[in-house]
């Protein structure tokens, strides 16, 4: 056991976006990366959109996603680990909201709260995001119970549409580590 290993698994939501080189590519990567990891089982994927860029709007569209993974990591082991696979996979970062290779927001982890400065659960800017909303539906179980479906069609009721967004390709992603079935 590591320091960030603990004694229960959880569920988490971790939204993914990439609007430099191949964005597909890259995504695939990143879920491979993130399942190969110890302790970290990528359980689905949504399907993957093409969107408009938000916040800083001068630059190329974004593919997003998301996944739901189980993991017996605390929320900083695995924001650690989406970090390192960021890293790996090329991001620099210049410009707040800019373009990037890959990036990975920890969205959501079922019983998880946190304020600090290194990480903020459930992310601050989640209920906002189309590009994280819309992906996240896709994988949140009907009978999500921790809340995050209660917040997630609240959410998207008041976005009203789906302006800036588009379905770009069904996520054809399958885990290697998941035992089959699941
Ligand atoms: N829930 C979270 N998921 C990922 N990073 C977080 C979270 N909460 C706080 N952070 C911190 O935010 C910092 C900036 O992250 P990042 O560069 O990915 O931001 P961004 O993608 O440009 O903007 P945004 O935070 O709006 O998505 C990171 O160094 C990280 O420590
Ligand atoms: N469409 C879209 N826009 C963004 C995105 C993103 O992933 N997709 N990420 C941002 C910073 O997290 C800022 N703006």
């Amino acid at each position: 056991m590591n320091a960030h290993s603990t004694s229960e698994s959880s569920e988490a939501y971790i939204a993914l976006g990439a609007n430099l080189g191949d964005r597909e590519d890259t995504l695939m990567e990143a879920l491979r990366r993130l399942d190969e990891s110890p302790d970290i089982t990528v359980l689905e994927c949504s399907h993957i959109y093409e969107t408009e860029p938000v916040g800083y709007v001068d630059q190329p569209l974004f593919l997003n996603m998301a996944v739901r993974v189980r993991t017996g990591l605390d929320p900083y082991g695995l924001l650690h680990i989406m970090q390192h696979i960021e890293k790996e996979l090329g991001r620099v970062r210049h410009i707040r909201w800019g373009p990037r290779t890959v990036d990975l927001d920890l969205i959501w982890m079922e019983g998880k709260r946190e304020d600090t400065e290194e990480l903020i659960l459930p992310h601050p800017r989640m209920e906002e995001r189309l590009f994280v909303l819309a992906p996240l539906k896709d994988i949140v179980p009907e009978d999500e119970t921790s809340g995050l479906r209660i917040i997630l069609l609240a959410a998207l009721e008041r976005l009203d549409g789906k302006e800036g967004l588009q379905l770009w390709k069904t996520c054809s992603w399958h885990s290697a580590s998941a035992p089959s079935g699941s």
